[in-house]
């Protein structure tokens, strides 16, 4: 993995809400996210290998910004706004074999509209190594991951920032569950169900809770600020002040000339 020293320090405590003093970061508070846990397994190893008594934190420039916003200040309120009074959003990916397939990728471009998402953010990227580790820490040690990660980063992926009432739920629905053949027998007309592979290719993700929706923002969307969006852009949304932009597959907000 590609580290880069962060002289930061003051981010780095208020991310972990304490002094980070040798070998304090380890013993007195537990990280408050998957991405700090990483960070700290990467600290323990570098300390070992170092007789400074101060710890600098090396991470991985994403792994970090994550992990920053993710822990802002703002982040309860941010939370507490997409758990849904009006509109929610969650994170969206388009994996890698369905961008290749250009009628699969229409048809779920389809399905997101004629369910009435709005699409308040696209971005198109082929993710590195560590964009893909760093998403899916969480299952480093399951028997799958290699392939997840190696399949993640074989080709392009559409991922989305989706708003919707109810949108985590509903988008989870649509796609199916996780395992193609469960997908396939238990709800065929799912997308996974429809353009899912096999248990690795199975077409999309959704985010499967209002705090991985903002942890997963955070990493493919490190510049979108939610409290903003609920602040200045969601009353649009609300009020269908919006058009989709055909070219961009995005929303936009209708300006008044
Ligand atoms: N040790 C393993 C290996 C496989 N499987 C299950 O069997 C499926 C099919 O395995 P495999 O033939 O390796 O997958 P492929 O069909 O090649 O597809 P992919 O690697 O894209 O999942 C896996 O996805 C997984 O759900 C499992 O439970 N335990
Ligand atoms: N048994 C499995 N075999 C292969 N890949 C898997 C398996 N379980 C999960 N995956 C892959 O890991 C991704 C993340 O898994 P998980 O978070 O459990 O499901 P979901 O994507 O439905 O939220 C899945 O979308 C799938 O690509």
């Amino acid at each position: 993995m590609n580290f880069e020293i962060l002289g930061e320090r003051s981010l780095i405590t208020k991310f972990f809400g304490t002094q980070i003093q040798g070998r304090q970061l380890e013993e007195k508070k537990k990280p408050v996210c998957e991405q700090a846990e990483v960070i700290v397994q990467q600290n323990k190893h570098m300390s070992n290998n170092s007789d400074k008594s101060e710890l600098w934190l090396r991470m991985n420039t994403t792994v970090f910004e994550t992990a920053v916003s993710w822990k802002h200040e703002s982040y309860e309120i941010a939370m507490q706004r997409n758990v849904n009074k009006s509109l929610q959003l969650t994170m969206a990916i388009i994996k890698p074999h369905i961008t290749k397939a250009p009628h699969a990728l229409k048809k779920i471009h389809d399905i997101i509209i004629t369910n009435e998402f709005y699409v308040v953010k696209r971005r198109i990227l082929v993710m590195t190594e560590d964009l893909a580790s760093s998403f899916y820490a969480e299952h480093r040690n399951k028997f799958f991951y290699n392939r997840l990660v190696t399949f993640m980063c074989s080709g392009s992926s559409e991922v989305y920032i989706l708003a919707r009432w109810d949108a985590i739920k509903v988008w989870r629905e649509l796609m199916g569950p996780t395992k193609v053949y469960q997908a396939q027998y238990t709800a065929p007309d799912s997308i996974r169900g429809s353009f899912g592979l096999s248990d690795t290719r199975n077409a999309t993700h959704g985010s499967d809770s209002p705090e991985s929706a903002l942890r997963e923002i955070a990493i493919f969307f490190p510049n979108f600020d939610v409290n903003k969006w609920f602040d200045e852009e969601e009353k649009h949304f609300i009020g269908g002040n919006v058009t989709l932009c055909p070219e961009q597959f995005v929303h936009q907000i209708n300006r008044v000339m």
